[in-house]
Formats: C-alpha cells, structure tokens, sequence
C-alpha cells in the first residue's frame, strides 16, 4: 500500500463470542421473557476469553441506564422459600419440632442452598428448572481442591477452605437429619438424591450468585413464630436474582439497585404472603458506568482482596491494590518468645484493648495500622521520651520506620520462605486446573509484597 491519508482500519481481534443463539441461552431468555423479565434491549449473553459466560452490550450504555428489573416473584427470596408449601412441610410436618429442636441452627445461606439442591431433585416439576438448568455445573474454588493439593496452599486459603467445610457439613447433617424424621412422603425420595455434592453445588450456587436484596420493609421479617426462619441465625437479605447474575464483576464497575413498590405494599404478614403481591414489586438494576459497543458489562461484587476472590467466587484478579499477607497474632508472639522478646502483662493488656491483636498485616504500602502499632508497643512501651498511645494515633505516623521493620523481619523472611516453597511443590503439582493456577497466582502476590517489604 502506496502512503495515503486514509487510515488504516485496524481489527482488534474479538475476545467472545455471542452465546444468545445457543440452545441453552435460548431456553433460558424465553423463559425469562415470559416471566416478565426487562432487560436493557442492547445487552447479550457471550462467552469471553478472560472471564468465561458474561453479558455484553451490542450499543453503547450510558451511566445511569437501567440493566435489568426483574418481577420479584422472579427472584429466589426469602418468601420464595416462605410460600413454597412444600419445602416448608418438610420442617413443619415433621416427628421432630424441628423449629425448637434446631432453632438458629443454620444461616440462611445455608437454608437457602437447602432450598436449591430440593428444586434441583424436583428437576423439571419445579417453576425454576430452566433457571436452575442455566447455572453453572461446578465451581472453581480451592474448596473442590484434592486433600493433597490443599495441604500445601497458603495457610490464610486453607483456613478458609476449613471454616467453609465445617459450615457446609454441619449444616448438611442438620438439613438430613430434618428429612429423615420428615412426615411428608416425598421426604424419602429427596433424601434418597441429597447427596453431599449436590448441597455442595447449591452452596457455592448461593456464594457465587447471590445479590444483596432488603425486604424488610415490604415483609414483616420480625413475627416469624411457627416459620422456617426460626431455623436461621442471621439475616435474609440475600436473593438469586437470574439474568442479573450473568454479569461478571469489576473492581472498577459502580452500580445501584432498587426496590420498586408500585402499591402500598408495606410490612406484610409472612402468613399473607402470595405470588401475586408481588407481581407490584420489582428489583432493578443501574449502572452509573458508560460502556462502549460489544464491551463486556460489568458490575461490582464489593471491594474484595483476591483471597476473598479466590475463596468465595473462584476466580483472581491481577493487579489487585487490596491484597495483603496476613500475620496471626500467636504466630506474631511466639516469633517473640524464641527471640526473647518478652511482652510485660501492661502491654498485653494495651494490645487487647486497642485491638492490636487484629488487622495484622503487610500490604504494597507496608505494615497495616495495627501491625505497626503493636511493634511500637514492643519496641516502645517502656521508653521514657515516648508516649506510645499518642504516636499511635497522632497524625504524625510513620509506618516507615526502619527499627520496626526490622523488629519483624525474620519472621517476614520466614514467611517469605514458607510461600516460595510451597509454590514450587505446588507447581510442579501433575494435575494443574483453574483453582490451583489461582491459589499459586495469589501466593506470587505474596511474595511479591514481602519482597518489596524486605528491599524497602
Ligand atoms: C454472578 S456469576 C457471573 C456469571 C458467571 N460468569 C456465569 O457464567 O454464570 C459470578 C461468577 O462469575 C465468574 N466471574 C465473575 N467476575 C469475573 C471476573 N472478573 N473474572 C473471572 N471470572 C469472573 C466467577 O466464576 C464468579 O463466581
């Protein structure tokens, strides 16, 4: 081409594909439509390279356009659970008075998953099938790591992975034991397909997809005598809402969300609760970014660290400002104890009661707050020319002071060590997948944070 004005017209390569036309994504629209889903007409389901199923704008969006409202009879919410009869007699027709017999026993996370793994076993008898069919089949979260693979991540993973395994199986034996001293005939059946997997799948369904939703002003969430809710230990304000959990998340996104009345709906009586009230309430979404034609919509999760990431929604994040290597205080005083270095019961006390026993961390920016204020204490508690509580908390604080640091750098070094090993047995692990590359991508993180804390 001989030099001329005209621009070249370059082609970015595309990084998706549209998925609409698909059989499934086809199943799954119509059935949304019929609902009475609104959805913003330039959006589209697509698979893209870097962030799997999401949805895409054909048009350009502008900031304050709605996404999405769904009916919320179109949403799995606390009154689903309430008005679906069925699910409810397996707790109330029951030779156990299960509402005393294991009251505040779960959180409604967990009773939600119950709720999701019992439409799963009704299969295509349920209202929701096609949404349930739409969901993905397995999740990628170090929870589903092999045994062996697990014993050599780092430790703040594991530790997460344990807390979600004792919450996972403590409940399921809760949720087993209710069916099997169930009345209702069909109890049997259900029991029969519950198998620990399948409560697995609806549980990380509920931590993955599930959208922050108050109704606590429509629905009287307080009278809850002779309900299933006295089962729970926490609040209900959680909700799957479908389509609107298609759309992946950024750090950068910022959306809003509404509930809209459209008559005086007002602290409603869980007994008066039906589906046709709330054909007048809807659930909506708004973005308040612009997005450019075929660009992946985002919205954001919350601010999150890519150990939350990695841990709650299986998938890690580059770059990430928020990540940080935690230190537990234990671990933090018996580094103290081999090195003699002795805390009097007056700093004890001084580091409880100014909660310097928590939030022990080194991020890209150094020692967190309280990490440095518990080395002053160390360092500084008995030095006549320092008042340590007003260096804490007094303007001038300096979390670059050298003695600090090196106060703690053998235990850094140490634990720089422990990660770089860990990582090399994990990488040369036979059978690498998607959680695994996450997990050794967050432990570089690591060591990329204690390197600089060391060079600085
Ligand atoms: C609410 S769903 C979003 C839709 C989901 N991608 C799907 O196929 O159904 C949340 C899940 O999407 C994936 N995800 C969300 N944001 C992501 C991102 N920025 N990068 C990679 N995966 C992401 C994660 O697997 C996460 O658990």
């Amino acid at each position: 081409m001989g030099r001329t004005k005209r621009k070249r017209c370059v082609v970015k390569p595309r990084n998706f594909y549209l998925s609409d036309d698909n059989e499934d994504s086809v199943l799954l629209n119509t059935w949304l439509a019929k609902n009475g889903l609104r959805r913003n007409k330039k959006l589209a389901l697509a698979v893209f390279d870097d962030t799997g199923r999401g949805v895409i704008t054909k048009k350009k969006i502008k900031c304050g356009e709605e996404l999405i409202t769904l009916p919320l009879n179109l949403t799995i919410n606390v009154s689903t659970l309430l008005m679906d009869k069925a699910f409810c007699s397996i707790f109330l027709d029951n030779s156990v008075d299960c509402l005393r017999e294991y009251k505040q026993g779960v959180s409604f996370q967990s009773l939600m998953s119950f709720y999701l793994a019992f439409l799963r076993v009704l299969s295509v008898n349920s209202k929701w099938h096609v949404y349930l069919e739409s969901l993905p089949k397995d999740y990628t979260v170090p929870y589903f790591l092999p045994y062996e693979t697990q014993c050599n991540i780092d430790t703040d993973i594991l530790s997460i992975i344990i807390k979600q395994k004792d919450t996972i199986e403590s409940s399921y034996k809760i949720f087993r034991d209710i069916l099997k001293t169930s009345s209702k005939e069909s109890s049997v059946h259900i029991l029969k397909s519950f198998t620990l997997p399948l409560y697995e799948w609806a549980y990380f369904t509920v931590n993955t997809r599930c959208v922050y939703m108050d109704l606590s002003k429509v629905i009287d969430l307080k009278n809850i005598e002779n309900t299933i809710l006295n089962l729970i230990c926490d609040n209900t304000k959680i909700s799957l809402c479908p389509y609107l959990d298609m759309i992946n998340h950024s750090p950068d996104a910022r959306n809003e969300t509404k509930l809209l009345v459209s008559r005086d709906i007002e602290n409603l009586n869980i007994k008066d609760l039906n589906e046709d009230l709330f054909l007048d309430i809807s659930f909506s979404i708004y973005t308040k970014n612009n997005f450019d034609p075929y660009s992946q919509v985002f919205i954001c999760y919350g601010d999150s660290h890519n150990l939350k990431l990695i841990t709650e929604y299986g998938f890690y994040l580059p770059d990430n400002e928020l990540d940080c290597v935690s230190f537990n205080f234990d671990n933090i005083k018996s580094y103290f104890t081999t090195n003699s270095i002795k805390l009097s019961q007056e700093q004890a006390n001084f580091i409880s009661n100014h909660s310097l026993n928590k939030d022990l961390y080194i991020d890209n920016k150094g020692l967190s707050f309280n990490l440095y204020g518990l080395l002053m204490v160390v360092k500084y508690y008995y030095r006549k020319d320092m008042d340590v509580s007003r260096l804490i908390y007094s303007a001038a604080i300096c979390s670059n002071d050298r003695n600090l640091n090196e106060l703690i750098m053998p235990l850094v070094m140490n634990k720089l060590k422990e990660i770089s090993d860990s990582i090399n047995i994990l990488r040369s692990t036979e059978n690498r997948c998607v959680i695994l590359d996450n997990c050794i991508a967050l432990m570089c993180q690591y060591v990329c944070i204690l390197e600089k804390f060391i060079k600085c």
